[in-house]
């Protein structure tokens, strides 16, 4: 029997549980893997019946997960309240939501499940719950380093052979020069290497590496980042025997036809990243964390509110996730 994938099931009020009901419903067309829903049972009842989705819920818990996947949504139960107001902001399910991830990262990382797969959170509605994390990749590496030195978690966002990487994550904008180092950059394009080598069989990667300020700082005339941070950065890891490029204007380095020369690009900060990628690949684009000892995806979206409980949200973009969490773990 296969080991189930964990799948958190995020903001009770977005569209994460939505989609993952409608994908469970789909499950022998698009041949899925088996997997387990950490959530809540009778709110998953009711949202399916909200979707008028026929699907049977099981409460039998991850280890169970394998023998009812055929015909009923495995949940393994989480504590706490959890409401069906789709599109309602509120901290009332946040302790549920925290929950779900603490859950579904303890069963993957004691083997019960093969990897995981977080359903979005609104981040605004757990920081005023006194959420401490910026967002689930932080949160991640926390967990993962089970009370010892966290590992350095690395956003990627992919859409096949174009991959982006924040270096600076879920931080304020005005933060991003006095938190971006040689030895941060050196550090995240080192795991970048390794899972590129690691968890996607890519034999001698080749990373792009955007500059901080409008053309690369043009030679030190808009901005000194270049010279004396980002410049060193690559400059060591050339060193280091890893195929790196840069610093290389963010403009024009997410080009598609540029894009393409490498295995991924490493930019500066969130938007840098994200924004090509949202753009050119929104549908079913996949947000990756690296460094971390388990696999985790998530789709690129959030919880958008909007189309909660409707029924009309598109599932790409989860599948996609699913799919790339299960290629990463067949081997298990
Ligand atoms: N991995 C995660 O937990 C993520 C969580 N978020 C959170 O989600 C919340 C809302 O963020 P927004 O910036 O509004 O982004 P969003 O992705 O929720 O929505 C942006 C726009 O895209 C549309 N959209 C999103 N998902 C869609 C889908 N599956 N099918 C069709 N249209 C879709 C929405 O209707 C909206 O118009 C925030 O609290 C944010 O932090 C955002 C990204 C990832
Ligand atoms: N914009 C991507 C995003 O916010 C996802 O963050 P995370 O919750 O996966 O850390």
């Amino acid at each position: 029997m296969d080991m189930p994938l964990a799948i958190s099931m995020g903001e009770p009020a977005g569209v994460g549980p939505d989609i993952v009901l409608a994908l469970y419903a789909r499950r022998d067309e698009l041949k899925l893997p088996p997997f387990c829903l950490f959530g809540d049972a009778p709110f998953l009842r009711a949202r399916a019946l909200r979707l008028g989705l026929n699907v049977d819920i099981a409460d039998v818990g991850a280890a169970g997960a394998g023998a009812v996947f055929a015909h009923a949504l495995p949940v393994a139960q989480v504590e706490g309240l959890v409401q069906d107001h789709p599109g309602q902001v509120s901290q009332v399910s946040a302790g549920a939501v925290i929950g779900a991830i603490e859950m579904a990262v303890a069963a993957t990382l004691t083997g019960t499940c093969r990897g995981l797969v977080t359903a979005p959170i609104h981040k605004g509605a757990l920081y005023h719950a006194g959420f401490k994390h910026p967002g689930h990749t932080e949160f991640l590496a926390e967990l993962c380093a089970n009370g010892g030195k966290p590992h350095l978690p690395v956003m990627m966002l992919a859409h096949g052979g174009l991959r982006a990487v924040p270096v600076t994550i879920h931080v304020p904008i005005k933060d991003v020069p006095g938190l971006l180092t040689k030895e941060l950059i050196v550090e995240t394009v080192r795991v970048v290497a390794h899972d590129l080598k690691h968890r996607f069989g890519i034999a001698n990667p080749q990373i792009g590496m955007a500059g901080l300020n409008p053309h690369a700082g043009e030679g030190g005339g808009i901005g000194r980042e270049e010279l004396e941070i980002v410049g060193p950065a690559v400059a060591q890891l050339q060193f280091e025997g890893i195929g790196v490029e840069g610093p290389l204007p963010a403009d024009t380095l997410f080009y598609p036809t540029h894009w393409a020369r490498y295995d991924a690009v490493v930019a500066m900060y969130h938007d840098q990243a994200l924004i090509p990628i949202k753009t050119v690949a929104f549908e079913d684009a996949v947000n990756v964390t690296l460094g971390l000892p388990i696999v985790r995806t998530s789709p690129d979206h959030g919880t958008a509110f909007d189309l909660a409980g409707t029924g009309r949200a598109s599932p790409a973009s989860f599948l996609a996730a699913i799919r790339m969490a299960d290629a990463m773990t067949a081997a298990r």
